[in-house]
């Protein structure tokens, strides 16, 4: 008895897929989505490919349930099925939720409402009334109009439509839906591009019809046109009529994206991220499946579509923490592209003014090709950034613009320019106190302050989201009006903007203002516009902004993220100043930039005002180098986490203690997390290095196997590569 079974994976915390019978007459291969039961329900699964060994496995297939059907309207593609089974193995986590990435837009596909349309027959009916006249003129010229539009254009209601079907002057017919996206036109409106331009666009357009994997580093100055040369490499895969993926790191900045892609392509590209309706995105999914859909712009989870022919993969601002997902299946967006690209033998670009350490290292092996793009586009000069000593010229108490920057602000807004004042601080204060007895406010279930939201009249956790009314009087002592904020965010820095500048025209720009996107892109675009005089912003305001009007750049608290233990603080430090200075003269006039700092003898202070890149890559990739730190070695963390500290802290030092012996591995800790209680969880930490080149994943599971399993409400989370260290 030989019944035909298959291994289906569904998306649950399952690391193996189950085996299925087949009904008969069902052919199913491996990437069909399938219904399967699963105890008394039915779910959505994917038939998976065997290993090797399973084959041979004897299965009893008498007590085998059978798959339900096929749905027949997709597959998942072979390079994503190997993306999964990849990530799964690299991350730890299990294949089921890696897979649940993929299908998570398929739990409730909403079926598409069907369309009906009209056409003439040529019978005409004995007795017409005016209205049944009228509609049969305008559909005498034979064209297929949906019903609604045959009644608008005719001005008769739909009711004298269906009486000409019943009188069989008119014929039904089922529409087709309408497409997901209209296809970009790769001619539409071509830029004449510089000669450097030009050159790398080139380069990207040969990878392109090379039809193999390859990874390029796109180098170029802020204001040097990488999204009009990447867009060249967009054009020739849709000349191909095959599909390209744009990533990007922010879904607050895809409008003003949008609005470019337009221009150049004659249409939008299809937007994929959460703010999009879970019926466009049914469409879009569909229409990525069948090759309908050319270009998808999209947030990381955009890695995860169903491309039928993936000619091209765009990272844009590759550098941007925002690709790393730290929470479920832990993984880096443009790690993961790049692997996507390998199995889809494809190329991928990497853009960025500001690479990555990672990046720039593989530039510099040559396993990545770089293109660089050393100047402004039309002649404009990336503005330097000139050093003020907190120390020596500090702005008086209470105040966080320091003289120099204030006078210098004042002259740009006299010469008719923007001014820029970068703080990564969101938020009126980072810290609220009792003057009288010295008790600061903290969050009730993380070791975190609450930071004061003016605007909201509230006290917020920045790590769970706890919000509660500023305290009139201290919480510990009871003195009354006690409580002062303390310290600068950019809520703050705008009263001190208003007091200032009392005539300027001031906005704050943070990722959690209210009003959501739609005010994000309104404001966006009112900066742009040149309606607002002094911007205020967090780290939001150094994501690839064009804002032609802006002339000078203040940054408040260059120190900020420094010197917390944390190995990728230099680089996040240098990347945001110099993106956020970027910003600045990018139209006709030039720009000026100002760091406010406590250390400008720091390396890093000093490659940015020197404007030197290759010093702040040189002085980073050696200190890397000589700690081991990647890319010259290899990190985990895995983060013990319990709802007692006791138990976390027992249950690390166990783990700890059963790690296995491995050449040039080390375990630190378990120590106690930098944040060490989150929503009500206590933390504790280990952190695994291993040489470079080592097979950190293999050394984890084999370590998992001989691990005391964690038990209660212990968990532990593995973090591989991580990017964040509190
Ligand atoms: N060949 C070209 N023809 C016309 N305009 C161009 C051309 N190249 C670039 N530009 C314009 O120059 C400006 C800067 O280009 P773009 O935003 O692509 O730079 P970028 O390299 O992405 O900068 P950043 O890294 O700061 O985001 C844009 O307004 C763009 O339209
Ligand atoms: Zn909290």
């Amino acid at each position: 008895m030989t019944a035909s079974t298959v291994d289906v994976l569904l998306p649950l915390g399952l690391d193996t897929p189950y085996s299925y019978l087949v009904p008969d007459g069902l052919a199913l291969v491996p990437g069909d989505l399938v219904t399967v039961p699963l105890g008394s329900r039915l779910m959505v699964g994917c038939v998976w490919p065997r290993r090797g060994d399973a084959q041979a496995k004897e299965v009893d297939t008498s007590k085998l349930k059978a798959v339900k059907k096929r749905l027949d309207h997709r597959a998942l593609p072979p390079d994503l099925i190997k993306l999964i089974d990849w990530m799964a193995d690299y991350t730890l986590a299990p294949r089921g939720m890696v897979l649940r990435m993929a299908l998570r837009h398929e739990e409730n596909p909403s079926p598409a409402r069907e369309r009906v349309g009209v056409r003439a027959t040529g019978h005409t009916p004995e007795r017409l009334t005016a209205a049944r006249r009228r509609l049969l003129d305008v559909m005498s010229d034979g064209f297929v109009r949906a019903k609604t539009d045959a009644a608008r254009e005719a001005g008769v209601s739909p009711s004298v439509v269906d009486g000409m079907v019943d009188e069989g002057a008119l014929e039904t017919l089922v529409l087709p839906p309408p497409p997901a996206a209209e296809t970009p036109d790769p001619d539409h409106a071509t830029p004449t591009l510089s000669e450097p331009q030009a050159e790398a666009a080139a380069a990207m357009v040969e990878a392109v019809k090379a039809r193999a994997f390859s990874v390029h580093l796109l180098d170029g100055v802020t204001g040097s046109g990488k999204t009009e040369v990447y867009f060249e490499a967009v054009a020739e895969s849709i000349r191909a009529g095959r599909q390209a993926l744009i990533l990007l790191p922010e879904i607050a900045l895809t409008q003003a994206f949008l609005d470019r892609f337009t221009r150049r392509f004659g249409v939008t590209p299809a937007e994929w991220h959460s703010g999009v309706s879970t019926r466009r995105r049914g469409r879009i999914l569909r229409g990525v499946a069948e090759g309908e859909v050319q270009v998808v712009a999209g947030a990381r989870s955009a890695l995860f579509l169903p491309f039928r022919d993936l000619a091209l993969t765009i990272v844009d601002e590759e550098h941007d923490p925002a690709y790393k997902q730290e929470d479920g299946v832990a993984y880096h967006a443009r790690d993961m592209a790049v692997v996507r690209a390998r199995f889809s033998s494809s190329p991928i670009v990497l853009a960025s003014a500001t690479p990555s350490i990672e990046t720039e290292v593989n530039a510099r092996r040559g396993r990545y090709g770089r293109l660089a793009l050393p100047l402004r586009f039309g002649g404009a000069k990336v503005p330097g950034l000139a050093p003020i000593d907190l120390r020596k010229e500090g702005p008086p108490r209470g105040r966080w613009i320091a003289p120099r920057l204030q006078a210098e602000i004042g002259q740009t807004l006299e010469d008719g320019g923007q001014a820029l004042l970068f703080l990564n601080r969101r938020g009126y204060a980072p810290l609220t106190l009792c003057r009288s007895c010295g008790v600061r406010v903290k969050c009730p279930s993380c070791s975190a302050w609450l930071v004061e939201h003016r605007f909201r009249r509230r006290l917020t956790c920045h790590h769970c989201g706890y919000n509660a009314p500023v305290p009139e009087n201290c919480p510990a002592c009871g003195e009354k009006d006690s409580m002062v904020p303390c310290g600068p965010g950019v809520e703050r820095l705008q009263e001190e903007v208003q007091v200032l500048f009392p005539e300027a025209r001031s906005l704050v720009l943070s990722s959690d203002m209210t009003g959501g996107m739609e005010r994000m892109r309104a404001e966006l675009d009112a900066v742009a516009k040149g309606e607002v005089d002094v911007i205020v912003g967090t780290q939001l305001v150094a994501k690839g902004h064009n804002f032609p009007g802006l002339a000078l750049v203040g940054v408040v608290d260059a120190d900020v993220g420094l010197g917390q233990g944390d190995p990728r603080a230099a680089e996040r430090t240098f990347q945001l100043v110099h993106q956020v200075a970027g910003r600045a003269g990018r139209g006709a006039t030039e720009g000026r930039g100002f760091i406010q700092t406590h250390m400008p003898e720091h390396p890093v202070m000093q490659a940015l005002v020197k404007g030197d890149r290759t010093a702040f890559y040189e002085t980073e990739i050696n200190a890397r180098e000589e700690a081991h730190l990647p890319p010259y070695g290899r990190l985990a963390s895995l983060v013990i986490s319990a709802n007692e500290g006791p138990a976390a802290e027992g249950h690390a030092r166990r783990l700890a203690a059963s790690a296995p012996r491995a050449e040039g591995v080390r375990v630190l800790g378990p120590a106690e997390a930098p944040l060490a209680v989150l929503r009500g969880r206590h933390r504790w930490r280990l952190l695994v290095r291993a040489p470079r080149g080592f097979d950190l994943s293999g050394y984890l599971r084999a370590w998992r196997e001989v691990a005391p399993r964690p038990t209660g409400n212990t968990k532990v989370s593995i973090d591989v590569d991580p990017m964040s260290f509190m």
